[in-house]
Protein backbone atom coordinates (compact mmCIF):
# COMPACT_ATOMS: atom_id res chain seq x y z
CA UNK A 1 0.00 0.00 0.00
CA UNK A 2 1.29 3.24 -0.97
CA UNK A 3 1.86 6.53 1.45
CA UNK A 4 -0.09 9.65 0.71
CA UNK A 5 2.24 12.51 -0.03
CA UNK A 6 0.42 16.01 -0.23
CA UNK A 7 1.40 18.98 -2.19
CA UNK A 8 1.33 22.31 -1.22
CA UNK A 9 1.45 25.25 -3.58
CA UNK A 10 2.86 28.80 -2.41
CA UNK A 11 3.05 30.30 -6.12
CA UNK A 12 0.60 32.56 -4.49
CA UNK A 13 2.13 33.38 -0.92
CA UNK A 14 5.93 33.20 -1.09
CA UNK A 15 6.03 33.66 -5.13
CA UNK A 16 4.44 36.36 -4.55
CA UNK A 17 7.72 38.02 -2.41
CA UNK A 18 9.50 37.45 -5.99
CA UNK A 19 11.21 40.13 -7.51
CA UNK A 20 9.52 41.78 -10.20
CA UNK A 21 5.94 39.71 -9.65
CA UNK A 22 2.89 41.70 -8.44
CA UNK A 23 -0.59 40.11 -8.46
CA UNK A 24 -3.66 41.78 -8.86
CA UNK A 25 -6.76 39.62 -7.57
CA UNK A 26 -7.51 38.50 -11.05
CA UNK A 27 -4.42 37.50 -11.52
CA UNK A 28 -4.30 35.35 -8.38
CA UNK A 29 -7.34 33.55 -9.01
CA UNK A 30 -6.50 32.68 -11.93
CA UNK A 31 -3.25 31.71 -11.30
CA UNK A 32 -5.04 29.81 -8.63
CA UNK A 33 -7.29 28.08 -11.25
CA UNK A 34 -4.29 26.92 -12.99
CA UNK A 35 -2.62 25.12 -9.98
CA UNK A 36 -5.85 24.15 -9.16
CA UNK A 37 -6.20 22.29 -12.32
CA UNK A 38 -2.90 19.72 -11.70
CA UNK A 39 -4.72 18.13 -8.54
CA UNK A 40 -2.47 20.04 -5.98
CA UNK A 41 -3.80 19.15 -2.51
CA UNK A 42 -3.66 22.76 -0.96
CA UNK A 43 -2.73 26.17 -2.48
CA UNK A 44 -2.04 28.75 -0.19
CA UNK A 45 -3.44 32.57 -0.90
CA UNK A 46 -1.61 34.80 0.27
CA UNK A 47 -1.65 36.59 4.05
CA UNK A 48 -5.07 38.57 4.34
CA UNK A 49 -4.58 41.56 6.31
CA UNK A 50 -0.92 42.34 4.98
CA UNK A 51 -2.17 43.99 1.75
CA UNK A 52 -4.91 45.41 0.16
CA UNK A 53 -4.91 42.36 -2.55
CA UNK A 54 -4.42 39.11 -0.41
CA UNK A 55 -7.54 40.89 1.86
CA UNK A 56 -9.83 41.27 -1.21
CA UNK A 57 -8.47 37.97 -2.77
CA UNK A 58 -10.01 36.07 0.27
CA UNK A 59 -13.18 38.03 0.28
CA UNK A 60 -13.92 36.19 -2.42
CA UNK A 61 -12.68 32.93 -2.39
CA UNK A 62 -12.05 31.16 -5.29
CA UNK A 63 -14.12 28.26 -5.70
CA UNK A 64 -11.46 24.92 -5.74
CA UNK A 65 -11.08 21.73 -5.67
CA UNK A 66 -7.77 22.24 -3.29
CA UNK A 67 -7.67 22.96 0.38
CA UNK A 68 -7.42 26.80 0.52
CA UNK A 69 -5.01 28.24 3.07
CA UNK A 70 -4.33 31.71 4.22
CA UNK A 71 -0.92 32.65 5.63
CA UNK A 72 -0.11 34.76 8.47
CA UNK A 73 2.44 35.37 11.74
CA UNK A 74 2.07 34.19 15.49
CA UNK A 75 0.53 36.43 17.91
CA UNK A 76 2.87 39.60 18.62
CA UNK A 77 4.60 39.48 21.40
CA UNK A 78 2.95 41.16 24.51
CA UNK A 79 -0.46 40.76 23.00
CA UNK A 80 -2.85 37.50 24.00
CA UNK A 81 -3.63 35.39 20.61
CA UNK A 82 -7.48 37.28 21.46
CA UNK A 83 -6.08 40.71 21.37
CA UNK A 84 -3.97 40.32 18.01
CA UNK A 85 -5.20 42.28 14.72
CA UNK A 86 -2.81 39.84 12.22
CA UNK A 87 -4.33 36.86 13.92
CA UNK A 88 -7.65 38.25 13.99
CA UNK A 89 -7.35 39.27 10.24
CA UNK A 90 -5.89 35.59 9.21
CA UNK A 91 -9.21 33.79 11.12
CA UNK A 92 -11.69 36.24 9.31
CA UNK A 93 -10.49 35.00 6.22
CA UNK A 94 -12.69 32.47 4.39
CA UNK A 95 -10.06 29.10 4.61
CA UNK A 96 -9.69 26.17 4.91
CA UNK A 97 -6.35 26.01 6.47
CA UNK A 98 -3.89 28.75 8.35
CA UNK A 99 -0.58 28.60 7.96
CA UNK A 100 1.78 30.47 11.09
CA UNK A 101 5.19 31.02 10.82
CA UNK A 102 7.18 31.01 14.04
CA UNK A 103 10.63 31.07 14.63
CA UNK A 104 12.21 28.12 15.42
CA UNK A 105 16.04 29.58 15.52
CA UNK A 106 16.97 30.87 19.17
CA UNK A 107 19.11 33.57 17.50
CA UNK A 108 16.22 35.08 15.65
CA UNK A 109 13.73 34.34 18.70
CA UNK A 110 15.63 36.90 20.46
CA UNK A 111 17.55 39.18 18.06
CA UNK A 112 14.33 39.74 15.60
CA UNK A 113 11.57 39.13 18.00
CA UNK A 114 13.35 40.83 21.30
CA UNK A 115 11.63 37.65 23.57
CA UNK A 116 12.57 35.36 25.20
CA UNK A 117 12.69 31.48 24.32
CA UNK A 118 9.81 30.14 26.47
CA UNK A 119 7.87 33.32 25.24
CA UNK A 120 8.36 32.18 21.57
CA UNK A 121 7.29 28.60 22.57
CA UNK A 122 4.16 29.95 24.42
CA UNK A 123 3.54 32.69 21.57
CA UNK A 124 3.40 29.15 19.17
CA UNK A 125 1.05 27.40 21.31
CA UNK A 126 -1.48 30.44 21.67
CA UNK A 127 -1.67 30.96 18.62
CA UNK A 128 -2.46 27.42 17.41
CA UNK A 129 -4.59 27.10 19.69
CA UNK A 130 -6.78 30.04 18.63
CA UNK A 131 -6.74 28.65 15.26
CA UNK A 132 -7.38 25.30 16.25
CA UNK A 133 -10.52 26.60 18.01
CA UNK A 134 -11.71 28.25 15.09
CA UNK A 135 -12.29 25.19 13.76
CA UNK A 136 -9.41 25.47 10.72
CA UNK A 137 -6.69 22.83 10.17
CA UNK A 138 -3.72 24.39 10.87
CA UNK A 139 -0.11 24.42 9.28
CA UNK A 140 3.18 25.89 11.45
CA UNK A 141 5.90 26.89 8.95
CA UNK A 142 9.12 26.69 11.21
CA UNK A 143 10.58 29.26 10.14
CA UNK A 144 14.63 29.08 9.57
CA UNK A 145 13.95 25.21 11.33
CA UNK A 146 17.37 23.88 9.43
CA UNK A 147 19.95 26.66 10.63
CA UNK A 148 18.03 26.66 14.27
CA UNK A 149 18.41 22.86 14.64
CA UNK A 150 22.40 22.94 13.83
CA UNK A 151 22.50 25.88 16.61
CA UNK A 152 20.06 24.49 18.72
CA UNK A 153 18.47 21.38 18.38
CA UNK A 154 16.36 21.08 21.13
CA UNK A 155 14.81 24.52 20.88
CA UNK A 156 14.53 24.16 17.12
CA UNK A 157 12.76 20.20 18.34
CA UNK A 158 10.77 22.42 20.88
CA UNK A 159 9.54 25.05 18.61
CA UNK A 160 8.03 22.50 16.49
CA UNK A 161 6.42 20.46 19.60
CA UNK A 162 4.82 22.92 20.67
CA UNK A 163 3.00 23.30 17.71
CA UNK A 164 2.16 19.43 17.01
CA UNK A 165 0.67 19.52 21.00
CA UNK A 166 -1.18 22.48 20.60
CA UNK A 167 -2.85 20.68 17.59
CA UNK A 168 -1.03 21.41 14.11
CA UNK A 169 -1.58 19.22 11.48
CA UNK A 170 1.39 20.21 9.96
CA UNK A 171 4.49 20.89 10.98
CA UNK A 172 6.66 22.28 7.81
CA UNK A 173 10.63 22.28 8.37
CA UNK A 174 11.70 25.58 6.75
CA UNK A 175 14.95 26.00 5.14
CA UNK A 176 14.31 29.68 4.89
CA UNK A 177 18.00 31.31 3.85
CA UNK A 178 17.90 28.25 1.77
CA UNK A 179 21.53 27.82 2.52
CA UNK A 180 21.14 24.26 3.78
CA UNK A 181 22.43 21.07 1.40
CA UNK A 182 20.51 17.90 0.88
CA UNK A 183 23.16 15.56 3.16
CA UNK A 184 21.83 17.93 6.37
CA UNK A 185 18.58 18.09 4.88
CA UNK A 186 18.92 13.97 4.77
CA UNK A 187 20.29 14.64 8.68
CA UNK A 188 18.05 16.29 10.08
CA UNK A 189 14.51 15.52 9.01
CA UNK A 190 15.61 11.94 9.57
CA UNK A 191 16.05 13.21 13.34
CA UNK A 192 12.88 15.19 13.63
CA UNK A 193 10.88 11.51 11.90
CA UNK A 194 12.40 9.75 15.25
CA UNK A 195 11.08 12.54 17.33
CA UNK A 196 7.97 13.07 15.51
CA UNK A 197 5.36 11.14 13.38
CA UNK A 198 6.13 11.96 9.07
CA UNK A 199 2.76 12.05 8.39
CA UNK A 200 2.83 15.50 10.19
CA UNK A 201 6.22 16.82 8.63
CA UNK A 202 6.74 18.96 5.86
CA UNK A 203 9.44 20.77 3.76
CA UNK A 204 9.74 24.52 2.83
CA UNK A 205 12.96 24.73 0.67
CA UNK A 206 14.52 27.25 -0.75
CA UNK A 207 16.73 27.50 -4.03
CA UNK A 208 19.62 29.58 -2.63
CA UNK A 209 21.98 27.04 -3.24
CA UNK A 210 20.12 25.39 -6.28
CA UNK A 211 19.16 22.44 -4.15
CA UNK A 212 16.10 22.80 -3.28
CA UNK A 213 13.70 20.42 -5.48
CA UNK A 214 16.97 17.85 -4.26
CA UNK A 215 16.26 19.08 -0.52
CA UNK A 216 12.72 18.63 -0.58
CA UNK A 217 13.07 15.06 -2.18
CA UNK A 218 16.11 14.11 0.57
CA UNK A 219 13.14 15.51 2.79
CA UNK A 220 10.79 13.21 1.53
CA UNK A 221 12.75 10.21 2.02
CA UNK A 222 13.82 10.62 5.52
CA UNK A 223 9.99 11.10 5.80
CA UNK A 224 8.54 14.10 5.11
CA UNK A 225 4.76 14.06 3.83
CA UNK A 226 4.27 16.74 2.99
CA UNK A 227 6.32 19.40 0.41
CA UNK A 228 5.85 22.87 -0.25
CA UNK A 229 6.88 24.58 -3.86
CA UNK A 230 5.49 26.87 -6.26
CA UNK A 231 5.10 27.08 -10.09
CA UNK A 232 8.24 27.34 -12.19
CA UNK A 233 10.17 27.88 -8.87
CA UNK A 234 9.33 31.40 -8.38
CA UNK A 235 9.63 33.21 -4.72
CA UNK A 236 11.92 34.63 -2.40
CA UNK A 237 14.98 35.24 -3.88
CA UNK A 238 16.27 33.04 -5.32
CA UNK A 239 12.82 30.97 -5.76
CA UNK A 240 10.82 28.34 -4.00
CA UNK A 241 11.31 24.28 -4.72
CA UNK A 242 9.67 23.68 -8.47
CA UNK A 243 6.41 21.84 -8.26
CA UNK A 244 6.94 21.44 -11.91
CA UNK A 245 9.81 19.68 -11.73
CA UNK A 246 9.31 18.34 -8.57
CA UNK A 247 5.91 16.55 -9.58
CA UNK A 248 6.87 14.73 -12.50
CA UNK A 249 10.01 13.35 -10.76
CA UNK A 250 7.68 12.09 -7.91
CA UNK A 251 5.49 10.27 -10.09
CA UNK A 252 7.73 8.64 -12.99
CA UNK A 253 10.60 7.87 -10.86
CA UNK A 254 9.90 4.13 -9.87
CA UNK A 255 11.62 4.54 -6.14
CA UNK A 256 9.24 7.42 -5.48
CA UNK A 257 6.25 6.44 -7.55
CA UNK A 258 6.29 2.44 -5.96
CA UNK A 259 6.41 4.47 -2.28
CA UNK A 260 4.03 7.21 -2.72
CA UNK A 261 0.96 8.21 -3.89
CA UNK A 262 0.13 11.93 -5.37
CA UNK A 263 -3.16 13.71 -5.72
CA UNK A 264 -1.93 14.23 -9.40
CA UNK A 265 -3.51 12.03 -11.88
CA UNK A 266 -1.94 10.79 -15.36
CA UNK A 267 -3.81 13.31 -17.30
CA UNK A 268 -2.89 16.10 -14.95
CA UNK A 269 0.78 15.03 -15.16
CA UNK A 270 0.22 15.67 -19.24
CA UNK A 271 -0.95 19.17 -18.91
CA UNK A 272 2.14 20.03 -17.07
CA UNK A 273 3.82 22.06 -19.76
CA UNK A 274 0.98 23.46 -20.93
CA UNK A 275 0.27 24.46 -17.34
CA UNK A 276 3.60 25.82 -16.98
CA UNK A 277 3.79 27.93 -19.63
CA UNK A 278 0.41 29.51 -19.64
CA UNK A 279 1.84 30.62 -16.14
CA UNK A 280 4.71 32.51 -17.78
CA UNK A 281 2.54 33.76 -20.41
CA UNK A 282 0.60 35.51 -17.48
CA UNK A 283 3.38 36.57 -15.89
CA UNK A 284 4.53 38.53 -19.45
CA UNK A 285 7.36 36.23 -19.62
CA UNK A 286 8.93 34.11 -22.21
CA UNK A 287 9.39 30.05 -20.18
CA UNK A 288 12.43 28.88 -19.99
CA UNK A 289 13.81 26.24 -22.73
CA UNK A 290 15.97 24.87 -20.78
CA UNK A 291 13.53 24.28 -17.89
CA UNK A 292 13.35 20.27 -16.42
CA UNK A 293 10.84 17.99 -18.66
CA UNK A 294 8.59 20.92 -19.76
CA UNK A 295 11.22 23.13 -21.30
CA UNK A 296 11.66 23.48 -25.48
CA UNK A 297 15.09 21.98 -25.23
CA UNK A 298 14.03 19.28 -22.50
CA UNK A 299 13.36 16.63 -25.19
CA UNK A 300 15.55 17.92 -28.47
CA UNK A 301 17.99 16.50 -30.05
CA UNK A 302 20.93 18.41 -31.17
CA UNK A 303 23.83 15.78 -32.00
CA UNK A 304 24.10 13.50 -34.52
CA UNK A 305 25.03 10.60 -32.71
CA UNK A 306 22.18 11.29 -30.01
CA UNK A 307 19.53 11.75 -33.02
CA UNK A 308 20.81 8.26 -34.80
CA UNK A 309 19.83 6.57 -31.58
CA UNK A 310 17.02 8.21 -30.80
CA UNK A 311 15.81 7.23 -34.13
CA UNK A 312 16.01 3.72 -33.43
CA UNK A 313 14.40 4.11 -30.07
CA UNK A 314 14.29 7.25 -27.87
CA UNK A 315 14.80 5.78 -24.58
CA UNK A 316 18.45 5.94 -25.75
CA UNK A 317 18.66 9.64 -25.03
CA UNK A 318 15.16 10.69 -23.13
CA UNK A 319 14.76 9.92 -19.19
CA UNK A 320 10.91 9.63 -19.65
CA UNK A 321 8.45 10.25 -22.51
CA UNK A 322 8.36 13.62 -23.20
CA UNK A 323 4.05 12.85 -23.68
CA UNK A 324 3.65 12.18 -20.15
CA UNK A 325 4.50 15.50 -19.09
CA UNK A 326 2.76 16.96 -22.14
CA UNK A 327 6.04 17.97 -23.73
CA UNK A 328 7.51 16.82 -27.76
CA UNK A 329 10.27 15.14 -28.92
CA UNK A 330 12.59 17.45 -31.54
CA UNK A 331 14.89 16.57 -33.67
CA UNK A 332 17.09 19.84 -34.63
CA UNK A 333 19.18 20.23 -37.52
CA UNK A 334 22.65 22.20 -37.01
CA UNK A 335 26.14 22.07 -37.82
CA UNK A 336 26.12 19.72 -34.81
CA UNK A 337 23.48 17.05 -37.05
CA UNK A 338 24.09 13.64 -38.79
CA UNK A 339 21.79 12.29 -41.05
CA UNK A 340 19.81 11.21 -39.14
CA UNK A 341 18.72 14.66 -37.56
CA UNK A 342 18.07 15.28 -41.36
CA UNK A 343 15.68 12.51 -41.86
CA UNK A 344 14.07 13.00 -38.91
CA UNK A 345 13.39 16.40 -39.48
CA UNK A 346 12.16 16.22 -43.29
CA UNK A 347 9.67 13.56 -41.71
CA UNK A 348 8.27 16.00 -39.48
CA UNK A 349 7.91 18.28 -42.07
CA UNK A 350 6.64 15.87 -44.39
CA UNK A 351 8.96 16.00 -47.17
CA UNK A 352 9.42 12.40 -48.70
CA UNK A 353 12.93 10.91 -49.50
CA UNK A 354 14.47 7.37 -49.01
CA UNK A 355 16.64 6.75 -46.01
CA UNK A 356 19.79 5.89 -48.69
CA UNK A 357 19.40 8.92 -51.09
CA UNK A 358 22.87 9.94 -51.75
CA UNK A 359 21.31 13.56 -52.28
CA UNK A 360 21.13 13.73 -48.31
CA UNK A 361 24.55 13.55 -47.65
CA UNK A 362 24.45 16.42 -50.06
CA UNK A 363 21.98 18.42 -48.15
CA UNK A 364 24.09 18.04 -44.61
CA UNK A 365 26.89 19.29 -45.93
CA UNK A 366 25.61 22.51 -47.29
CA UNK A 367 24.00 22.88 -43.75
CA UNK A 368 27.17 22.41 -42.38
CA UNK A 369 28.68 24.85 -44.85
CA UNK A 370 26.20 27.47 -44.48
CA UNK A 371 26.18 27.09 -40.93
CA UNK A 372 29.87 27.96 -40.57
CA UNK A 373 28.88 30.96 -42.60
CA UNK A 374 26.18 32.04 -39.80
CA UNK A 375 22.92 30.63 -40.47
CA UNK A 376 21.33 28.85 -37.74
CA UNK A 377 18.60 26.18 -38.84
CA UNK A 378 17.33 24.81 -35.81
CA UNK A 379 15.67 27.96 -35.25
CA UNK A 380 14.55 28.44 -38.98
CA UNK A 381 12.67 25.27 -39.79
CA UNK A 382 11.10 27.20 -43.08
CA UNK A 383 14.12 27.89 -44.37
CA UNK A 384 15.84 24.35 -43.72
CA UNK A 385 12.49 23.01 -45.31
CA UNK A 386 13.47 25.13 -48.60
CA UNK A 387 16.82 24.25 -48.40
CA UNK A 388 16.16 20.40 -48.20
CA UNK A 389 13.40 21.07 -51.01
CA UNK A 390 16.17 22.91 -53.41
CA UNK A 391 18.70 20.09 -53.00
CA UNK A 392 15.76 17.14 -53.84
CA UNK A 393 14.45 19.26 -56.39
CA UNK A 394 11.47 20.59 -55.29
CA UNK A 395 10.77 24.68 -54.93
CA UNK A 396 9.36 26.02 -57.93
CA UNK A 397 10.33 29.14 -59.02
CA UNK A 398 7.06 31.36 -57.66
CA UNK A 399 8.77 34.69 -58.23
CA UNK A 400 12.31 36.35 -59.09
CA UNK A 401 13.94 39.46 -57.01
CA UNK A 402 15.20 41.56 -60.03
CA UNK A 403 16.18 44.32 -57.86
CA UNK A 404 15.28 45.99 -53.96
CA UNK A 405 16.28 49.39 -52.89
CA UNK A 406 15.34 50.63 -49.03
CA UNK A 407 15.79 54.72 -48.11
CA UNK A 408 15.72 56.09 -44.72
CA UNK A 409 15.07 59.78 -43.97
CA UNK A 410 14.70 62.09 -41.48
CA UNK A 411 12.44 65.12 -42.60
CA UNK A 412 9.43 67.51 -41.79
CA UNK A 413 6.10 66.52 -42.07
CA UNK A 414 3.50 68.77 -43.01
CA UNK A 415 2.24 69.74 -39.41
CA UNK A 416 6.00 70.57 -38.85
CA UNK A 417 6.55 67.80 -37.28
CA UNK A 418 10.44 66.11 -37.34
CA UNK A 419 9.72 62.66 -38.74
CA UNK A 420 11.89 59.49 -39.80
CA UNK A 421 10.55 57.80 -42.79
CA UNK A 422 11.57 54.57 -44.56
CA UNK A 423 10.67 53.92 -48.42
CA UNK A 424 11.33 50.56 -50.10
CA UNK A 425 10.70 49.84 -53.94
CA UNK A 426 11.09 46.24 -55.07
CA UNK A 427 10.97 44.27 -58.39
CA UNK A 428 9.95 40.86 -59.07
CA UNK A 429 9.50 39.28 -61.83
CA UNK A 430 6.60 36.25 -61.93
CA UNK A 431 6.10 34.24 -64.98
CA UNK A 432 7.90 36.53 -67.04
CA UNK A 433 6.41 39.76 -66.00
CA UNK A 434 8.01 42.56 -64.20
CA UNK A 435 6.46 44.35 -61.36
CA UNK A 436 7.49 46.99 -59.49
CA UNK A 437 5.79 47.84 -56.00
CA UNK A 438 7.08 50.83 -53.59
CA UNK A 439 5.50 51.19 -49.93
CA UNK A 440 6.58 53.38 -46.28
CA UNK A 441 6.81 51.67 -43.26
CA UNK A 442 7.51 52.07 -39.46
CA UNK A 443 11.17 51.19 -40.53
CA UNK A 444 13.33 49.66 -43.67
CA UNK A 445 12.71 46.09 -42.98
CA UNK A 446 8.47 47.06 -42.27
CA UNK A 447 8.87 48.89 -45.77
CA UNK A 448 10.56 46.00 -47.47
CA UNK A 449 8.19 43.51 -46.45
CA UNK A 450 4.84 45.58 -47.20
CA UNK A 451 6.77 46.63 -50.76
CA UNK A 452 7.41 42.72 -51.58
CA UNK A 453 3.71 41.59 -50.53
CA UNK A 454 2.09 44.27 -52.22
CA UNK A 455 2.41 42.68 -55.76
CA UNK A 456 3.31 39.19 -56.39
CA UNK A 457 1.24 38.82 -59.71
CA UNK A 458 -1.31 36.05 -59.98
CA UNK A 459 0.45 34.68 -56.49
CA UNK A 460 -0.92 37.55 -54.56
CA UNK A 461 -4.32 35.67 -53.36
CA UNK A 462 -2.35 33.39 -51.16
CA UNK A 463 -0.35 35.94 -49.18
CA UNK A 464 -3.18 38.27 -48.01
CA UNK A 465 -3.01 36.60 -44.48
CA UNK A 466 0.55 36.31 -43.74
CA UNK A 467 1.63 37.84 -40.55
CA UNK A 468 5.07 38.48 -39.45
CA UNK A 469 4.82 38.16 -35.78
CA UNK A 470 8.73 38.05 -34.71
CA UNK A 471 11.87 39.71 -35.83
CA UNK A 472 15.19 39.13 -34.26
CA UNK A 473 18.73 40.13 -34.80
CA UNK A 474 21.93 38.93 -33.80
CA UNK A 475 25.24 40.35 -34.57
CA UNK A 476 28.38 37.79 -34.41
CA UNK A 477 32.01 37.85 -35.85
CA UNK A 478 32.26 35.27 -38.54
CA UNK A 479 35.70 35.31 -39.47
CA UNK A 480 37.77 38.87 -39.97
CA UNK A 481 33.85 40.77 -40.20
CA UNK A 482 30.88 41.41 -38.36
CA UNK A 483 28.07 39.42 -39.76
CA UNK A 484 24.38 39.44 -39.24
CA UNK A 485 21.50 37.26 -38.04
CA UNK A 486 18.01 37.81 -38.90
CA UNK A 487 15.07 34.80 -37.91
CA UNK A 488 12.14 35.67 -38.69
CA UNK A 489 9.18 34.32 -37.75
CA UNK A 490 5.57 34.24 -39.44
CA UNK A 491 2.31 33.24 -39.51
CA UNK A 492 -0.93 32.60 -41.08
CA UNK A 493 -4.81 32.74 -40.06
CA UNK A 494 -4.97 28.86 -40.08
CA UNK A 495 -2.67 29.39 -37.33
CA UNK A 496 0.51 28.04 -38.91
CA UNK A 497 4.02 29.92 -37.96
CA UNK A 498 6.91 28.95 -39.12
CA UNK A 499 10.62 30.77 -39.04
CA UNK A 500 13.21 31.45 -41.51
CA UNK A 501 17.10 33.47 -41.06
CA UNK A 502 18.73 35.30 -43.70
CA UNK A 503 22.60 36.22 -42.95
CA UNK A 504 24.61 38.94 -44.41
CA UNK A 505 26.98 42.04 -43.48
CA UNK A 506 24.28 44.00 -44.12
CA UNK A 507 21.53 43.94 -41.56
CA UNK A 508 18.73 45.08 -44.70
CA UNK A 509 20.16 42.51 -46.84
CA UNK A 510 19.59 39.86 -44.26
CA UNK A 511 16.17 40.82 -43.32
CA UNK A 512 15.21 40.61 -47.35
CA UNK A 513 16.72 37.08 -47.36
CA UNK A 514 14.51 35.73 -44.07
CA UNK A 515 11.13 37.73 -46.16
CA UNK A 516 11.80 35.76 -48.75
CA UNK A 517 11.88 32.71 -47.37
CA UNK A 518 9.01 33.19 -45.82
CA UNK A 519 6.99 34.17 -48.59
CA UNK A 520 8.36 31.64 -50.53
CA UNK A 521 7.45 29.04 -47.85
CA UNK A 522 3.57 30.60 -47.18
CA UNK A 523 3.49 29.34 -51.06
CA UNK A 524 4.29 26.42 -50.94
CA UNK A 525 1.86 25.43 -47.73
CA UNK A 526 -0.77 27.55 -49.77
CA UNK A 527 -0.36 24.67 -52.75
CA UNK A 528 0.38 27.55 -55.02
CA UNK A 529 1.09 26.80 -58.53
C1 LIG B 1 10.02 33.59 5.76
C2 LIG B 1 8.87 34.27 5.19
O1 LIG B 1 8.75 34.33 4.00
S1 LIG B 1 7.76 34.93 6.27
C3 LIG B 1 6.66 35.86 5.28
C4 LIG B 1 7.26 37.14 4.89
N1 LIG B 1 6.30 37.86 4.14
C5 LIG B 1 6.04 39.13 4.38
O2 LIG B 1 6.62 39.73 5.29
C6 LIG B 1 5.10 39.82 3.46
C7 LIG B 1 3.94 40.48 4.18
N2 LIG B 1 4.36 41.30 5.30
C8 LIG B 1 3.81 42.53 5.55
O3 LIG B 1 2.97 43.04 4.81
C9 LIG B 1 4.27 43.22 6.79
O4 LIG B 1 5.56 42.78 7.13
C10 LIG B 1 3.28 42.91 7.95
C11 LIG B 1 1.93 43.53 7.65
C12 LIG B 1 3.11 41.42 8.19
C13 LIG B 1 3.84 43.50 9.27
O5 LIG B 1 4.19 44.84 9.04
P1 LIG B 1 4.69 45.76 10.25
O6 LIG B 1 3.72 45.67 11.35
O7 LIG B 1 4.96 47.10 9.68
O8 LIG B 1 6.04 45.06 10.77
P2 LIG B 1 7.40 44.80 10.02
O9 LIG B 1 7.14 44.13 8.73
O10 LIG B 1 8.23 46.05 9.95
O11 LIG B 1 8.15 43.82 11.02
C14 LIG B 1 7.64 42.55 11.33
C15 LIG B 1 7.28 42.51 12.80
O12 LIG B 1 6.73 41.20 13.07
C16 LIG B 1 7.51 40.53 14.06
N3 LIG B 1 7.49 39.13 13.72
C17 LIG B 1 8.14 38.54 12.72
N4 LIG B 1 7.86 37.24 12.70
C18 LIG B 1 7.02 37.00 13.72
C19 LIG B 1 6.39 35.84 14.19
N5 LIG B 1 6.57 34.67 13.60
N6 LIG B 1 5.57 35.96 15.26
C20 LIG B 1 5.37 37.16 15.84
N7 LIG B 1 5.95 38.30 15.41
C21 LIG B 1 6.76 38.20 14.37
C22 LIG B 1 8.88 41.18 13.96
O13 LIG B 1 9.62 41.03 15.12
C23 LIG B 1 8.52 42.63 13.70
O14 LIG B 1 8.09 43.20 14.93
P3 LIG B 1 8.45 44.74 15.33
O15 LIG B 1 7.64 45.57 14.39
O16 LIG B 1 7.97 44.82 16.72
O17 LIG B 1 9.90 44.85 15.13
C1 LIG C 1 7.73 30.50 5.76
C2 LIG C 1 8.68 30.74 4.69
O1 LIG C 1 8.31 31.16 3.62
C3 LIG C 1 10.08 30.44 4.93
O2 LIG C 1 10.47 30.22 6.06
O3 LIG C 1 10.84 30.47 3.96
Amino acid sequence: MRERLYLFDTTLRDGGQTTGIDYSVEDKRQVAELIDSLGIDYIEGGYPGANLTDTQFFAHRPGLRARFAAFGMTKRAGRSAANDPGLAALLAADADAIVLVAKAWDYHVELALGISLDENLAGIRDSVAACRAAGREVMLDAEHFFDGYKANPSYALDCIKAGYDAGARWLVLCDTNGGTLPHDVTEIVTAVCSVMPGSHVGIHAHNDTDNAVANSLAAVRAGARQIQGTLNGIGERCGNANLVSLIPSLVLKPEFAARFELGVSERQLASLTKVSHAFDELLNRAPYRHAPYVGASAFATKAGIHASAVAKDPRTYEHVPPETVGNTRKILVSDQAGRSNILAELERLGVPVQRDDPRIARLLDEVKEKEALGYAYEGADASFALLARRVLGKVPEFFDVERFSVSVERRYNAAGERVTVSEAIVKVTVDGESLISAAEGNGPVHALDLALRKDLGKYQRYIGDLQLLDYRVRIFQGGSDAVTRVLIECGDSEGRRWSTVGVSANIIDASFQALVDSMTYKLLLAGAE
